[in-house]
């Protein structure tokens, strides 16, 4: 089996006196798309904090691309190829959609395109964000401002942004809040064409998105992992069904 491109290891955190993280251990594996769900304070945004760099564990080890990142900062794993999306939006409204990735492969791009000459680089900038637009479906929006797009565009757009930066993992916070149900169907359509070409790490209330897009889910119940497997066997596990979605296991 490939290496896992992140490896959480026995993850523990407390704030002050109540544990929020409890000996989490998981694994997502490249090409893989996985879940964390759980009920709300379950620790889920806590977890994907101490994954980004946001927060410290008290103990455990997070490995990412082979790595141990435990101790490093939320710029040092971006550097390294983590990216996470869609809690803090880092859209420029006034710029066009094309800017904007242009904007986030000419950060990443810094150092790789230092040698080349500036107009050479503009293009090899350009074209990979008209790449990136076009993976999301953006190709045709690429010259409207950011402000006038809608909000499942600018999610795409997002999307666009952290693509163009070639992550090796990214980290999906929530994707789907605050968006109707079309734009939820094609955001989801559009993670699931990805699959396979991005391993991600997705933490999501809506249980459809969840289960058209999931390989593997991890339960959350209380900081602990309840459950992990595939999305038919949580679907099925008895005690995911109790603790989590509500219904009575025996009926
Ligand atoms: N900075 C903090 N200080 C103290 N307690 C916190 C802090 N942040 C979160 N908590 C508590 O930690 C627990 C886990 O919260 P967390 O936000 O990680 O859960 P969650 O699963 O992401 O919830 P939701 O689904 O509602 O977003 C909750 O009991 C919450 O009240």
């Amino acid at each position: 089996m490939a290496d896992p491109i992140l490896k959480l290891d026995d993850l523990s955190k407390n704030f002050g006196a109540l544990p929020v993280t409890r000996h989490v251990s998981l694994e997502v594996l490249p090409g893989e798309i996985h879940a964390v769900i759980g009920p709300n304070g379950a620790g889920k945004t806590t977890l994907i904090n101490q994954i980004s760099g946001v927060l410290k564990p008290d103990r455990g080890r997070v490995l990412f691309a082979g790595q141990d990142v435990t101790r490093l900062g939320v710029a040092a794993r971006a550097r390294l190829g983590l990216a996470r999306i869609f809690q803090i939006s880092s859209v420029v409204a006034g710029f066009s959609a094309q800017e904007n990735v242009a904007l986030a492969a000419q950060a990443k791009a810094g150092s790789s395109f230092r040698f080349l000459k500036p107009a050479r680089a503009d293009r090899a900038i350009e074209d990979k964000a008209a790449e990136s637009l076009a993976a999301v479906g953006l190709a045709r929006r690429a010259d409207v401002a950011a402000a006038l797009l809608s909000h499942g565009e600018k999610r795409a757009l997002e999307l666009a942004m952290a693509l163009v930066q070639a992550p090796r993992l990214v980290l999906l916070d929530e994707p789907m809040a605050g968006t109707g149900k079309a734009e939820t169907e094609r955001l989801t359509e559009l993670l699931a064409g990805l699959r396979g070409r991005l391993p991600m790490l997705l933490i999501e209330h809506d249980m459809a998105t969840v289960f058209a897009l999931a390989d593997r889910i991890t339960v959350l119940v209380e900081g602990a992992v309840a459950a992990s497997g595939s999305p038919e066997a949580i679907r099925n596990d008895p005690v995911v069904r109790r603790a989590y979605l509500g219904e009575d296991a025996h009926a």
